[in-house]
C-alpha cells in the first residue's frame, strides 16, 4: 500500500502551492488535489516537480465545485457541456501525468440520470487519455445532499452497465461508513471493483483513528485483498496536519 496526501485538505493553512512541500517534507511521495483548474496545469507539475511528488488524482469536470456545482455527468441538460469539459479535464491530467480521474456526477436521482451518467462515462471513457482511469465515488447524502452517486450498489450497478477497463471505483472510507455504516464491510464487498482508496474518519470526516471507522480492520481488509494501489489521506486534519499521519504507518 502506498501513502498520499490529498493536498485539498491537508495543510489547510498554507497556500496550495507550499503544501506540495509540506507534503514532501512529510515522506509523501504522491499526492491528489481535486480541482487545480484555478491554476495553469504547469504550475501545479512545476510544484510537483519541484518536490518529487506524482500527482496521482484529480476531479473533473471543472470548474472548481467550491460554492458551485458538484460535477453535472448525471445531469441530463448538462451533456453537451459535460463533453467540452471532461476534454479539459483530459488536456490537465495529461500534462500533470495524472493516473485517475473522479468524475463527478452532480445532483439527480432516477433512471434518466443514471443513463446520462453511464452514457457520459462509456463517451469519456473511449476517448479517455492511455493511462489514465476514470473514477466514480458514491458521497454520502449528508455531505453532498441531492448527489445523484450517493451510494455503492448504485457504483456497482453504473460500473456493470458502462463495462470499460479504464473505469473503476473509487472508495472513501469515510463516506462508506456515512452511507452504510460499516466501512470494512463495504471494502470486503466491493473489492474487486476499488481502484482507488481515500481516508477519513467519520461522522465528521476527521483524520483517521478519530471517529468510528476502524483502521486497523480496514487496513488488515486492504492486505488481505492483496490492494496494492494509492491510499489518500483526504480528511479535515485538525490543527497540524502533520500530527495527524498516523495512518501512514499503519499502511
Ligand atoms: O468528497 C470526496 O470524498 C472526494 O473524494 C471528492 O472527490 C469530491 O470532490
Ligand atoms: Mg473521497
Amino acid at each position: 500500500m502506498k501513502p498520499a496526501a490529498n493536498l485539498t485538505l491537508l495543510w489547510p493553512e498554507l497556500p496550495y502551492l507550499d503544501r506540495f512541500a509540506a507534503a514532501a517534507k512529510a515522506g509523501f511521495t504522491a499526492v491528489e488535489v481535486l480541482f487545480p483548474y484555478d491554476l495553469a496545469a504547469k504550475e501545479t507539475l512545476r510544484a510537483c516537480v519541484a518536490n518529487g511528488l506524482q500527482l496521482i488524482l484529480i476531479n473533473a469536470p471543472p470548474p472548481n465545485y467550491t460554492g458551485g456545482a458538484q460535477g453535472f455527468a448525471a445531469v441530463p441538460e448538462q451533456a453537451a457541456r459535460f463533453r467540452v469539459d471532461i476534454q479539459r479535464s483530459f488536456r490537465y491530467a495529461t500534462t500533470l501525468k495524472v493516473r485517475y480521474l473522479h468524475v463527478m456526477a452532480g445532483n439527480g436521482q432516477g433512471a434518466l440520470a443514471r443513463q446520462t451518467f453511464i452514457d457520459n462515462l462509456i463517451w469519456a471513457a473511449d476517448i479517455a487519455p492511455k493511462g489514465l482511469t476514470l473514477t466514480v465515488e458514491p458521497l454520502n447524502p449528508v455531505a453532498m445532499p441531492g448527489y445523484f452517486m450517493n451510494d455503492y450498489a448504485l457504483a456497482a450497478d453504473v460500473l456493470r452497465a458502462v463495462n470499460r477497463p479504464n473505469v473503476g471505483l473509487q472508495y472513501d472510507s469515510y463516506h462508506a461508513q456515512m452511507i452504510d455504516g460499516d466501512a470494512v464491510a463495504v471494502f470486503d464487498q466491493y473489492k474487486d471493483l476499488i481502484v482507488h482508496v481515500q481516508l477519513g474518519d467519520a461522522p465528521d470526516r476527521s483524520a483517521p483513528g478519530t471517529g468510528t471507522v476502524d483502521f486497523p480492520a480496514l487496513f488488515a481488509a486492504l492486505r488481505r485483498a492483496g490492494y496494492r494501489g494509492w491510499v489518500s489521506g483526504e480528511y479535515v486534519p485538525g490543527p497540524r496536519t502533520e500530527d495527524s499521519l498516523g495512518w501512514t504507518t499503519l499502511s
